[in-house]
């Protein structure tokens, strides 16, 4: 059966979507991001989907992006931050190499405001993080094969040291 080597998910500014492109080249396989299968899908960016359609539908588009690359990929796969808040999502993640990126909020905060739009963090960024931050962690951490901390850590030193976690088999 076909599965991912990794499934990357965290909050918005760990470092998703530049993590796994690197630990992707790094492993020599292919990368694919849910939050750019549903913008391919809805023929728009996130940002628009959550204004025009709404927050649900976006959630309805990325768990079918979830399950399908789940069925269909076997790189690495980085989910959007907040596609773990979907029950099927969690439990179709069970059994798969799940990798925590950790980041503190501070880090956190200052990496999204260097990046693109973030629907959920548009007013009052720092509170919104700091909020969606505690209710999401018990979520990540229960599905985690793997916990990664990034904070003060360059990206590809985050990458490098998840391959070497999964070449040592400490990936789960
Ligand atoms: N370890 C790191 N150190 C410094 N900057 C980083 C690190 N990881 C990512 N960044 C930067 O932070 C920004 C956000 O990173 P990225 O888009 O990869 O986050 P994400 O987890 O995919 O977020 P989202 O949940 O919104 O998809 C980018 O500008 C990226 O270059
Ligand atoms: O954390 C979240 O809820 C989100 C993160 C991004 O990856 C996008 O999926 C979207 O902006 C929502
Ligand atoms: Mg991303």
């Amino acid at each position: 059966m076909t599965a991912p080597k990794a499934v990357l998910i965290g909050p918005p500014g760990s470092g998703k979507s530049t993590v796994g492109r690197l630990l992707a080249d790094r492993l020599g396989t292919g990368f694919r991001d849910t939050d750019s299968d549903v913008e391919a899908t809805a023929g728009k960016p996130v940002p628009d989907i959550f204004v025009e359609d709404g927050e649900e539908r976006f959630r309805d588009l990325e768990a079918d992006a979830v399950r399908l690359a789940l069925a269909e990929h076997d790189g690495v796969l980085s989910l959007g931050g907040g596609a773990v808040l979907r029950p099927e999502t969690r439990e179709l993640l069970a059994g798969h190499t799940v990798i925590y990126l950790e980041v503190p909020l501070d880090d956190a905060v200052k990496r999204v405001g260097l990046a693109q739009a973030r629907p959920l963090l548009v007013l009052n960024p720092r509170s919104r993080m700091r909020a969606l931050m505690a209710e999401r962690k018990p979520i990540y951490e229960s599905l985690a094969t793997l916990q990664v901390p990034t904070g003060g850590r360059e990206a590809a030193e985050v990458a490098e040291s998840i391959a070497e976690s999964i070449a040592k088999g400490e990936d789960g």
